[in-house]
């Protein structure tokens, strides 16, 4: 007990009960010579919709960053599925590949820690991402309307018993030479608002964001998908309760190929 406290920080790490400080978080990108800091983000953000909350983020990832992080994961593309208790299910309505990206690579581990920072106060240092995934759309692809939330908590694999939701998603464009395949959320409701400023979205955010359209009707957000930039949107309340309002989906991709990168912070919830 004593003893331990009294040594320095960088040996505290034998014991077992006080782990060291990880060290900060720096990878050596195979394009990029200089040792990278994962903490010097360069992205910028902009409000999309305050309720349900909705932000987009500039440069999230840097350019550089995106094509490597296709490289991680582009040898273990599979038919995309959905988990739901445990398992892995293949729905009709989601015809991309996916391909997990390993949490333990210095890149991903940083990407991840970019988004915990940017997460601040909505997640705890105990609390972790699902493993971060990589979607890829060619033409005609597709992912119909949606929620990353379940309706009830999942139970943790881990023997815990604990159960656990995706309280928010990242969504981040890593390969934008395709056309079409925006990322839609129709219940967004910019609208209104959009309409009282004299219709400016477009203008606003430089062609990222546009009126979504749903059943032929002008309706929510679409996002022009941009190498590096994201979008961050809230699951669910204090409570846990999902809303509905951030459903979402991919649209069919016209011509070439969508990449984009899945990031689910999960919260813990308690009892069983
Ligand atoms: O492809 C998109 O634009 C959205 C993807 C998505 O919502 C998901 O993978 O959960
Ligand atoms: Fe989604």
């Amino acid at each position: 007990g004593r003893v331990q406290q009294l040594l320095p920080a960088h040996l505290q790490g034998y014991f077992s009960s006080t782990p060291a400080a990880p060290a900060p978080a720096t990878f050596r990108s195979a394009l990029d010579p200089l040792p990278y800091n994962c903490d010097d983000h360069k992205y910028t953000t902009e409000i999309i919709s305050l309720d349900p909350l909705v932000i987009y983020i500039n440069n999230f990832t840097t350019k550089r960053e995106a094509e490597e992080l296709v490289m991680l994961g582009e040898a273990d593309f599979e038919d995309s599925f959905i988990s739901r208790d445990g398992t892995k299910h293949k729905v009709t309505g989601r015809t991309s590949s996916s391909a997990p990206l390993e949490p333990d690579l210095p890149l991903v581990t940083c990407i991840l820690s970019r988004a915990r920072k940017f997460m601040g106060t909505m997640m705890q240092p105990w609390e972790p991402f699902s493993m971060p995934q990589l979607v890829r759309y060619y033409a005609g692809q597709k992912y119909d309307l949606h929620t990353d939330y379940w309706t009830s908590h999942q139970i943790m694999n881990d023997g815990s018993g604990r159960r656990f939701n995706r309280i928010a998603s990242f969504f981040v464009f890593l390969k934008d030479n395709f056309t079409e395949g925006e990322t839609i959320f129709p219940y967004v409701d910019v609208l209104d608002k959009d309409r009282e400023r004299g219709g400016d979205l477009e203008e606003l955010f430089k062609g990222k964001v546009s009126r979504g359209m749903e059943k032929g009707e002008q309706k929510g957000v679409k996002f022009k998908p941009i190498t590096g930039n994201g979008i961050f949107w809230v699951n669910l309340d204090d409570k846990g309760v999902g809303d509905r309002r951030v459903i979402h989906g991919g649209l069919p991709v016209k011509d070439g190929v969508k990449i984009g990168m899945n990031i689910w912070p999960r919260k813990f919830y308690g009892g069983v």
